[in-house]
């Protein structure tokens, strides 16, 4: 089942619940919530009591809860992988390479009853999967270089999300594949053949001023594939 994950980075922080309200009455299936910290990435964005602030937003209409998925970007991780733990988080991500011990903190946040997952750069290989894609829920693979919303999707990760896939369908585990980065109505369907499950969009959607005709588009777009 395919999942649009909207990243707040491009919405308007001075009405952050809000946005979050109107974005999943506009039909997204999670809330992205990246964190830049200024030294994993030159960028600097929001922390846990952002989150916080804004978990209890994050239901639907209707009052179904909808996943806070948190996408950190910082170095070292596992402070801030329990602070958003306790936040609310439902799912967090770290980047391999920002964290010496990974085995480790995948099963700091899986204890702390969050799903847990691995972030890969564009240029980054997936070696390391071979020995954690039994603690991994969760893949999620930059089509940009982390920092920035609104840059350009970088088309040989296409060919690294099918490398994914294969390995994820190997396990026969259920392990979600998220792709990041210049995801637009006009690519995501081949995001989406290369094996992607999971959408983040940014830009796309906070930039206009319709957020459901966006994430409408982009199904429409998926039920072709
Ligand atoms: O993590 C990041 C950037 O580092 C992303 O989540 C961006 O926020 C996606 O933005 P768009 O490329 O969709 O504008």
């Amino acid at each position: 089942m395919f999942r649009i994950a909207p990243s707040i980075l491009s919405a308007d922080f001075a009405e952050l619940g809000a946005e979050v309200r109107n974005v999943i009455a506009s039909g997204a299936d999670w809330i992205h919530f990246d964190v830049m910290d200024n030294h994993y990435v030159p960028n600097l964005t929001i922390g846990p009591a952002v989150a916080a602030a804004i978990k209890p937003h994050c239901v639907t209409p209707t009052g179904e809860a909808v996943p806070l998925d948190v996408h950190l970007m910082v170095q070292p991780v596992d402070e801030l992988a329990m602070a958003f733990a306790k936040a609310g988080a439902d799912l967090i991500t770290f980047h391999p390479d920002a964290e010496r011990h990974v085995d480790r903190t995948l099963q700091l946040i899986r204890d702390a009853g969050c799903k847990a997952g691995l972030v890969f750069n564009p240029a980054m290989p997936l070696d390391i999967l071979e020995w954690t894609i039994d603690k991994v829920d969760i893949i999620l693979l930059m089509s940009v270089n982390p920092g920035f919303g609104g840059q350009s999707f970088i088309d040989h990760t296409l060919r690294k999300i099918e490398a994914t896939r294969k390995l994820i369908d190997a396990t026969g585990r259920d392990i979600r594949l998220e792709v990041d980065g210049g995801i637009k109505v006009d690519n995501i369907s081949r995001v989406a053949s290369a094996g992607a499950d999971t959408f983040v969009a940014g830009s796309a959607i906070f930039n206009q001023p319709d957020y459901k005709y966006v994430i409408d588009a982009m199904r429409g777009e998926l039920e072709k594939v």
